[in-house]
């Protein structure tokens, strides 16, 4: 399986050690080009403002959401979260606009800036090391979305589709429990799956 990391910004050097941990081909994506032969793609965090800047600049924008739209997986994680929703939080327009949630940025307040949680994850571990920074959280989830975890009230993992989003960095960790979690819906997805 090849999994992209889009390397425009952001912790994409991180994600692509552990897609490379649970056996599948790391590609780090500079060009539309290389979306082509791709079985799932990573949107990293980072800055979403950037991110986007750069989307914008080498015109990513519609091979991303066409990309989406042809049933390949995406995983965003913290800004690549808000770059796959559907609805910011007091901004008048999304980015991807893939996934059926509304998220809100830096929601958990300056003082906060960072922190880390063990998280339960639902179908993927009870007790995931999750790491925050500045990280956003799912206000709002449509109807079809899974909530897969929820941080002292807040929804911070959530499945729509063959959409994934975390609001922290899983490719923080050595754990490699949601990335092979994200392979799984990759190798569905492209009706290849083995059993693992
Ligand atoms: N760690 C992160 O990805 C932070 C996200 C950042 N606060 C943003 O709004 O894009």
């Amino acid at each position: 399986m090849k999994i992209g990391v889009l390397a425009l910004q952001g912790a994409v050097a991180e994600h692509a050690r552990t897609v490379e941990a649970v056996g599948a081909k790391a590609v780090l994506v500079k060009r539309v080009e290389q979306l082509a032969d791709l079985d799932g793609l990573i949107l990293p965090g980072g800055e979403s403002t950037a991110i986007r800047r750069l989307i914008d600049r080498y015109d990513f924008l519609e091979p991303l959401r066409a990309f989406g739209e042809s049933g390949k997986p995406i995983f965003g994680t913290c800004a690549g979260m808000i770059l796959l929703a559907k609805r910011i939080h007091n901004q008048e327009s999304s980015h991807l606009g893939l996934m059926d949630v509304t998220v809100e940025r830096n929601a958990f307040g300056r003082q906060v800036d960072s922190f880390e949680a063990d998280l339960a994850i639902k179908d993927v571990a009870e007790d995931f090391p999750a790491v925050f920074i500045r990280a956003p959280y799912i206000l709002e989830a449509g109807d079809g979305v899974e909530i897969l975890s929820e941080d002292t009230g807040r929804i911070v993992a959530a499945r729509d589709r063959h959409y994934l989003a975390t609001a922290f960095h899983p490719e923080l960790t050595e754990d490699t429990r949601l990335m092979e979690y994200f392979l799984k819906m990759a190798e569905d997805a492209a009706g290849k799956a083995v059993h693992r």
